[in-house]
């Protein structure tokens, strides 16, 4: 018995594409689904400016499958230099459609974030006067607090004080992997939202690290205790529109991963919308699974939603997909859920 489902085309709203020949070799896995993608600034150096963001655009468009049909959604990576009329001309453009925060040293590439967040209060008041929103990686650096507890901690000591100091910005808290960011993301009434990846919503902490670590389910913020897997379930799948898909899809070379000290990041471009809808199946949610890809991060960012489609089939077989996609530099192994699944994205 063969099922399918129609929606319109899926947006990602939080996605690593990388540069240069990583850049070629992942877009065309995110090209092929989605319609439009929010692009993390984590560079090596970072996106910073309105200029760097415009030029990024340009070798992202340059390295674009001909015919796709994709659009970057350019970010700024948030510094303590960061000036404040620089990110209002670039949003006023429609060059960026958010800046990114990251607490310095919390993640890939995170070394020219935020230490002190009074340096960055102009900024984020001027983003709270025009609207542009703010996503962002919530975990604490602080060594004293287990890498488990950094996003709960985050929240208290971090994301409501700065939410109370300037109201009216509006936030994305990047990668939910709690309860506690869940319930924090419900309790707002406005200007705040909440990203959920596909890896976060199949995997728990035991999936790493029982029967032998697994470095290409290791990311940040890490999977946690399985009650938090079925928290982010939920809310995935409950229909509310402060909850959409950043898939997070984190490319690093094969080599990078396995190794004494392996990068974070999961690839999940390719599979993400079999993958979907593979779990909200299992949750009897599947009719919710339009609203989670299709529209409630256009609701939040205040974009239509996708005229063209995207249609999923479950066929009798298990799909295969790619154990891996080349770069040119190395393998980047493509997020492997561990259970067969039916769903494939119609060509
Ligand atoms: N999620 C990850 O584990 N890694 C991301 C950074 C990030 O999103 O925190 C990366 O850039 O590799
Ligand atoms: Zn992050
Ligand atoms: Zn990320």
């Amino acid at each position: 018995m063969s099922q399918s489902l129609t929606l319109p085309r899926p947006d990602d709203w939080h996605l690593h594409l990388r540069d240069g020949a990583m850049l070629r070799a992942v877009l065309p896995e995110s090209a092929r689904d989605f319609a439009r993608a929010i692009i993390m600034p984590n560079l090596v150096p970072p996106v910073v400016t309105g200029a760097d963001a415009r030029a990024y655009r340009d070798r992202i468009m340059a390295a674009l499958p001909a015919g796709a049909d994709f659009t970057p959604l350019m970010t700024l990576y948030l510094t303590e230099a960061t000036d404040p009329a620089d990110v209002a001309r670039a949003h006023a453009e429609g060059l960026i459609t958010a800046v990114k925060l990251y607490p310095a040293g919390a993640t890939t590439n995170s070394a020219s974030g935020v230490r002190d967040f009074d340096r960055v209060r102009g900024v984020l008041e001027a983003m709270a006067e025009s609207g542009c929103p703010l996503c962002v990686h919530g975990e604490v650096t602080d060594p004293e607090i287990d890498i488990f507890d950094r996003e709960a901690v985050f929240i208290d000591r971090v994301l409501d004080p700065l939410r109370r100091a300037v109201p009216k910005l509006r936030v994305v808290m990047e990668h939910v992997t709690t309860r506690d960011g869940i319930d924090y993301i419900k309790s707002a009434e406005s200007g705040l939202a909440g990203t959920i990846t596909t890896h976060h919503l199949i995997i728990n902490r035991n999936h790493i690290l029982v029967g032998g670590i697994k470095p290409h389910y290791y990311c940040l913020p890490v999977a946690k205790r399985e009650s938090h897997r079925l928290a982010l379930r939920g809310a995935a799948t409950s229909g509310d529109a402060r909850f959409f898909l950043g898939t997070d899809s984190a490319p690093h070379l094969d080599d990078a991963k396995e190794s004494a000290c392996g990068c974070a990041g999961c690839f999940t471009a390719t599979n993400t919308m079999p993958l979907l809808a593979h779990v909200f199946e299992e949750e009897g949610a599947l009719e919710r699974l339009e609203g989670f890809a299709s529209r409630h991060g256009p609701g939040f960012y205040g974009l239509p939603v996708n005229d063209a489609t995207l249609t999923l089939v479950k066929g009798n077989a298990p799909t295969r997909f790619p154990a891996h996609i080349e770069t040119g530099d190395g393998p980047v192994t493509v997020f492997d859920p561990g259970f067969p699944v039916h769903w494939s994205v119609a060509d």
